[in-house]
């Protein structure tokens, strides 16, 4: 078997494998990594790194004891960074490039749209980008929160091929290997579903890692869904970046969709966040995914946050069912605003001349969930 035929890969990198004993960088596990790097590029695959390890490889710097402290983990996220990028620059003889995102960054389209320039100028410059979550500056509502999560929707706003997950263990288990000794690997993932988020368990306590499994089985997911193969493998041994240059699996590959989403309903699906929710009967059975205008006002029995004309809102049925994620073409004052008009015929009239309240084109169908 030969190298698969990937334009441009998105390779992750977890903490274990950059700061193993939380003492700063190591560069131990590094190198066959950027072997790997240096070989995709020379076989014409492009290459894009998501390379955690920030917090870790600052921790160092730090007591014990205030580790805990948020505005310290932050403090060791920013310390941090500058060790792990020089450590990485240190393995390449051509450079890299630092990108520090958050989820404002992503679930905002202009902005998602600027990163994904940025990405592929710096490829076309032959620049390795090398990404992070900007820890330093999220909060809750601004943080994606897992570099897992974050390296699918880097690799579905570069259109990448491959996104390969590199862990500190061979791939996804029955269960949680650490826990059970008769855990047994999975080589092959043709669809995700409950019963394989079952199998998965959150990092171990004692560790440096993020989200464990389930973060990974979330990225997949998003991954596989925009056409994305996808792999977890032991990014400790050499032998799977071998592998996986022989055309071979070496650890757990998800099988991504025969019929992706396109890239603007992806987006919309797992990567922007709805500002706000608009409520419709429980017995509404129109399908807006083949016609978004049979959301009326007229339908509408409650709008629910606030947004603005562009933002991502999320249509559900008054008995919770999420029917659709879509572009809001309307502000929620606006939408409150003829939804409480008395007059049906105000409300027609007004929606024909402004036009519909979502479209077509920027809708992601939820109603399997
Ligand atoms: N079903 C499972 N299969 C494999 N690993 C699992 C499973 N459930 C939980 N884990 C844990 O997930 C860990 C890997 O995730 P994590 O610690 O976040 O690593 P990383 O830093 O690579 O993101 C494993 O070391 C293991 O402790
Ligand atoms: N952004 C954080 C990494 C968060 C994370 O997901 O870590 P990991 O589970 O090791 O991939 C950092 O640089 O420390």
């Amino acid at each position: 078997m030969s190298f698969p035929n990937w334009e441009r890969v998105v390779i992750k990198v977890g903490s274990a494998l950059i700061a193993p004993n939380k003492q700063g960088c190591s560069s131990h596990y590094l190198l066959s990594i950027a072997q790997f790097i240096v070989r995709c590029r020379a076989n014409g695959t492009q290459v894009v790194l998501v390379s955690s390890g920030s917090v870790a490889a600052g921790a160092h710097l730090f007591d014990e004891e205030e580790k805990t402290n948020i505005a310290v983990k932050k403090a060791m996220a920013a310390a941090g960074q500058t060790e792990m990028m020089s450590t990485w620059d240190r393995l390449f003889d051509f450079p890299s490039a630092q990108i520090l995102l958050t989820h404002a960054d992503l679930r905002d389209r202009e902005r998602y749209v600027s990163v994904r320039e940025t990405i592929d100028t710096l490829l076309d410059h032959e620049i390795l980008p090398i990404i992070n979550e900007n820890d330093t500056v999220t909060t809750d509502k601004l943080k994606v929160g897992d570099n897992d999560n974050l390296s699918a929707m880097v690799a579905s706003a570069a259109e990448a091929d491959a996104l390969i997950i590199c862990s500190d263990i061979d791939g996804l288990y029955n269960k949680n290997p650490h826990e059970h000794d008769d855990a047994e690997m999975l080589k092959e993932v043709n669809s995700i579903d409950e019963s394989i988020y079952a199998m998965a368990g959150g990092a171990a306590a004692d560790g440096v890692g993020t989200g464990g499994m389930r973060t990974k089985i979330e990225a997949a997911e998003k991954a596989i869904s925009h056409g994305i193969d996808t792999y977890i493998i032991n990014g400790f041994t050499e032998l799977s970046f071998n592998m996986l240059l022989d055309g071979k699996n070496p650890g757990t590959h998800f099988q991504p969709y025969d019929k992706p989403m396109q890239e603007n309903v992806h987006w919309m699906r797992h990567t922007s966040n709805a500002q706000g929710e608009v409520i419709v009967e429980s017995d509404f059975a129109a399908s807006l995914e083949n016609d978004a205008e049979q959301l009326t006002s007229s339908e509408i029995i409650g709008v629910r946050g606030e947004f603005s004309v562009g933002d991502t809102i999320l249509v559900r049925k008054d008995d919770g069912t999420k029917l659709v994620k879509a572009k809001s073409n309307y502000s929620s004052c606006l939408l409150n605003f003829i939804a409480k008009q008395d007059s049906e015929e105000f409300a027609t009239e007004f929606e024909e001349k402004t036009g519909p309240i979502i479209s077509e084109q920027h809708i992601a169908n939820l109603e399997k969930e």
